[in-house]
């Protein structure tokens, strides 16, 4: 994607409301405040608007106590008040900031008189969100600067206001494209290391950048796919409903939405707008808001064909229950029962709240264990096991708006020992002839292939053999546009070619 492209699609979520400074509209209004107010007017002019405000505070929630981003606004935006195209500002600002933090401290860093590490954390979150309006929104340059340097007064003060204003009128001297050469260039200056010119063109951990470029290679794809992979996911995700079968009528949905086919998913419409929540398919649990990669590898993992009954179904890691819900509805059409299993009690209390609209005899339990003692507890006793993994969700960043800072290449030896263990017990829980699907929100081999490798010659070793099931020709009978990829039994999908998370599906047959 051009970076043309890429400031069109966030120009489009730009505030169309706001005035020509890039400040709210009826802002006295949406924060229910009389129009009049007793500041004076020099100091009410100088007033940082609250989507900017709550774009601070989302930053700084996630850079001091280690938050969720996407936890952190939608509250705070309720909380505020601040509601229809100020909340989207706001959250175009605060995501839009956190995903392209990487290009923006380059950036940042070629326009400042002093090194980052010298600058003061909050002062160096303002400078990220004035970047972001003047170089990924389409708000007016002057307004940018001087809306920012009013936040930097308000939240940091007087004197940070003056270094936020000398070097925001830096980056507004040049447009993006200009920038993207010139941090390219710093990073990369002798031209022979794609990987530092890539992470901070788009803005991502080196450490990440080589991992893509691994994974891409590994599934069958080229490698010439990376800065494109990057790209997407530097832009906020489509949302995309699940229609869940037998509970909701797509064409009841469309007449209550503005939705789209997804394309490649039977079950997934996208939402051109408006608040999901509030549609009644929703609200009642027969209908959710789901990725349509997470709708897909539901969908192949119930039409691979198992030998024999077909009627225990076992979801090892639910919460918060996405999955849980579709394999419940596809459970209730087929005759068929599952136990959603989940470690957290939190989060199989959402797994209940996620199958309220699944017919009750669908759903044998839903239970709080750890999934590794499942294998050993209950052997040979399921027809399907859903293993959805914990995993670094590097396939998900688009979604998770810092988590590409926060990941660490440790975290990939935690996680998928721990994938392996989990693998095991899914393999010793399904009954021979019976089917289990592996699927991760990661593209990572470390996380994928190699676990996969592993459970099958550990499962030869520990009695329970396994066959690897060509998940190509699953996929295609349950989503008809799916194109294979030569040479690959597994399913990886990705946000540059398939505008999913990059999830990944591999089936394998108990022997
Ligand atoms: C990728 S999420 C599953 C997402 C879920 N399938 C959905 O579609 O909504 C992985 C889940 O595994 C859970 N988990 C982690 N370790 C586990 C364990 N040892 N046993 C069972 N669940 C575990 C996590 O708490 C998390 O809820």
């Amino acid at each position: 994607m051009s970076g043309q492209e890429r400031r069109g699609r966030d120009d489009r979520s730009a505030d169309a409301r706001r005035d020509a400074r890039g400040r709210q509209r009826g802002e006295a209004r949406v924060q229910g405040r009389a129009a009049r107010t007793t500041a004076a007017p020099s100091q009410r002019s100088r007033q940082a608007d609250p989507a900017r405000n709550a774009a601070y505070d989302t930053l700084r929630a996630v850079a001091e106590s280690d938050a969720y981003a996407n936890l952190v606004l939608p509250p705070l935006l309720r909380d505020r008040r601040i509601a229809g195209r100020d909340a989207g500002f706001a959250t175009e600002l605060a995501y839009g900031t956190l995903r392209l933090r990487g290009r923006y401290d380059a950036v940042l860093a070629l326009a400042s008189s002093r090194p980052l590490h010298q600058v003061d954390p909050n002062v160096l979150d303002v400078l990220r969100l004035g970047a972001h309006q003047l170089l990924g929104m389409r708000v007016a340059p002057h307004a940018a600067v001087s809306e920012t340097v009013g936040l930097a007064r308000e939240r940091v003060g007087a004197g940070a206001a003056q270094f936020v204003n000398a070097v925001l009128r830096r980056v507004s001297e040049h447009p993006l494209e200009a920038w993207l050469e010139r941090i390219g260039d710093a990073a990369d200056p002798r031209g022979d290391d794609p990987v530092a010119r890539l992470a901070a063109v788009e803005s991502h951990p080196a450490w990440v950048v080589r991992a893509m470029r691994e994974s891409l290679v590994g599934a069958g794809r080229s490698a010439d796919e990376l800065g494109a992979l990057l790209a997407a996911d530097n832009a906020p995700p489509r949302v995309t409903l699940v229609v869940r079968p037998g509970l909701a009528d797509p064409a009841q949905v469309a007449q209550e939405a503005d939705v789209t086919p997804a394309g490649l998913a039977p079950t997934a419409l996208v939402l051109s707008g408006g608040d999901p929540g509030a549609l009644p398919a929703v609200r009642d649990g027969a209908a959710g808001v789901q990725d349509e990669g997470s709708q897909l590898v539901t969908l192949a993992f119930v039409a691979a064909p198992v030998e024999g009954p077909d009627a225990r179904w076992l979801d090892l890691c639910a919460g918060p229950g996405g999955k849980a819900a579709l394999l419940g509805a596809l459970a209730a059409q087929r005759g068929a029962r599952i136990v959603a299993n989940e470690v957290q009690p939190h989060r199989t209390r959402l797994v209940e709240q996620a199958l309220r609209a699944v017919p009750g005899d669908a759903v044998e339990e839903v239970r709080t264990s750890d999934g590794r003692t499942v294998g050993a507890l209950e052997p040979a006793s399921y027809d399907r096991v859903l293993l959805d993994a914990p995993c670094t969700g590097l396939g998900a960043l688009r979604r998770r708006p810092e988590s590409r800072w926060r990941r660490t290449p440790a975290d990939l030896a935690t996680l998928s020992a721990l994938q392996r263990e989990l693998l095991a017990s899914a393999v010793a829980a399904v009954r021979p002839g019976g089917v289990v699907g592996y699927v991760t929100c990661s593209p990572h081999l470390a996380e994928t292939q190699l676990v996969v490798l592993d459970a099958v010659r550990a499962a030869g070793r520990a009695g329970t053999p396994v066959e690897v099931v060509d998940a190509a020709p699953v996929m295609a009978q349950v989503a008809p546009a799916w194109q294979p990829v030569a040479g690959r039994t597994d399913v990886q999908l990705w946000p540059h070619v398939h505008g999913t998370d990059a999830m990944h599906l591999t089936l394998l047959r108990r022997l």
